[in-house]
């Protein structure tokens, strides 16, 4: 008879690992001893220690063959929000995490940690020191908001002590450091163009941004102390810096420190919200016609003139978890990340 060969505890898969979260989550594993099967639809470097394995989430034999010998998978691959394009999230954030779950079950994957995102309960209005029992967004701000809903019900539901395949989602907010493709690029995007020189609102909304090596602890805290007979299966944990900041000073310290103006002049949110949605609504009708990507669309003027921070008193509860590096100290470390970015460069 085959005797079935126990997946080594410390060889795991890290799904969307080339991505920004991805590989300083890969990073992190293999200095803690793991070895890493990395699955993404790009390749975007190379690592002693890290196999990688080319693939779309929605194909089951790929996904199958990185997960050889895997005890343990982190799911953190997505379509940028910025894409703004329905299908593709409803591919990739709901089949896609569907195609994962039943792959992880054929391959004897024990544990799945799942990215998720502390939006999930955002619907454009206040959230302050939300805590994870508040009910998801029933009017989502956006596409990739939607399905991240969808994706994490399906996880944490996939939870199964009895088939020994426990279940945890991670929900970061605004993470930032260095290799972020999203926030300070299109940040200093719209600095360029003149674009940041206006508050949106009175300035005093409290937001949270998160540094990623702060979310990638988070995640190894609740892989590591995921099992059959621990409180945290089939939960979600906000993972924050725990210091929530007004949103327009965050934006002002990382604008001054690349050598841009901060912002000065205070415009009524209202009246932006309206104009974004406008456009936004204009960028639809002409998509056929003219592609044009307005840079302040409603989701963004929603997260830059609203309360949206968040308890993480049940991580540190259950996790243990204590952000390993202050915001002061992350905002130093990304500005000096980008060197290529700075005014004049
Ligand atoms: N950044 C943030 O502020 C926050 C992010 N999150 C979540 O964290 C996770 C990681 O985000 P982040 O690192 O910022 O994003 P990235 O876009 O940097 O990383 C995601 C990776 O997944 C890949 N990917 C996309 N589609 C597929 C697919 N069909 N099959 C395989 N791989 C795919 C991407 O490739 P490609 O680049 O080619 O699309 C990319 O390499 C996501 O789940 C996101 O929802 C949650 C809260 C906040
Ligand atoms: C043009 C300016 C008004 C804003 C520039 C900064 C924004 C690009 C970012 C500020 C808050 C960020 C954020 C996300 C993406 C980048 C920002 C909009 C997320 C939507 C990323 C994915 C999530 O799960 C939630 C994040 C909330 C905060």
């Amino acid at each position: 008879m085959a005797t079935r060969v126990r997946p080594s505890s410390k060889r795991c898969a890290v799904i969307g690992g080339s991505g920004f979260l991805g590989r300083h989550l890969v990073e992190k594993l293999l200095d803690r001893g793991y070895s890493v099967s990395v699955f993404d639809i790009r390749q975007s470097y190379e690592l002693p220690g890290v196999t990688f394995h080319q693939g779309d989430l929605c194909d089951n034999q790929a996904l199958l063959s990185a997960m050889k010998d895997v005890s343990l998978v982190f799911h953190c691959a997505s379509p940028a929000p910025a894409s703004d394009d329905r299908k593709l999230f409803e591919r990739v954030n709901i089949q896609g995490t569907h195609t994962l779950i039943e792959a992880c079950l054929e391959a004897g994957v024990q544990k799945l940690v799942l990215t998720s995102s502390a939006s999930v309960v955002f619907e454009g209005k206040d959230v302050k020191n939300g805590r994870e029992d508040l009910p998801y967004a029933k009017k989502p701000i956006d596409y990739y908001t939607e399905t991240k809903i969808e994706q994490e019900k399906l996880v944490l539901e996939a939870c199964d002590k009895e088939k020994g395949f426990l279940t945890v989602a991670i929900r970061p907010h605004g993470i930032f450091g260095p290799r972020d493709p999203q926030l300070v690029p299109i940040l200093v995007d719209a600095a360029r163009r003149g674009k940041m020189k206006f508050i949106i609102g009175d300035g005093t909304n409290l937001v949270d941004f998160t540094f990623v090596e702060n979310v990638v602890h988070g995640h190894i805290l609740a892989a590591e102390r995921l099992r059959p007979d621990s409180p945290i299966c089939g939960k979600s944990y906000h993972i924050t810096n725990d210091e929530p900041v007004r949103f327009w000073d965050f934006m002002s310290e990382v604008l001054v420190g690349l050598g841009y103006a901060a912002p000065r002049y205070h415009l009524p949110y209202t009246l932006v919200y309206g104009l974004a949605l406008l456009l936004w609504l204009l960028a639809l009708i002409l998509r056929p016609l003219v592609s044009f990507k307005p840079t302040f669309t409603p989701m963004r003027v929603a997260l830059a003139g609203t309360h949206h921070y968040y308890s993480c008193d049940r991580a540190k509860r259950d996790l243990g978890y204590k952000p390993v590096v202050s915001l002061k100290d992350g905002i130093e470390r990304t500005v000096q990340s980008y060197p290529h970015l700075r005014q004049g460069a």
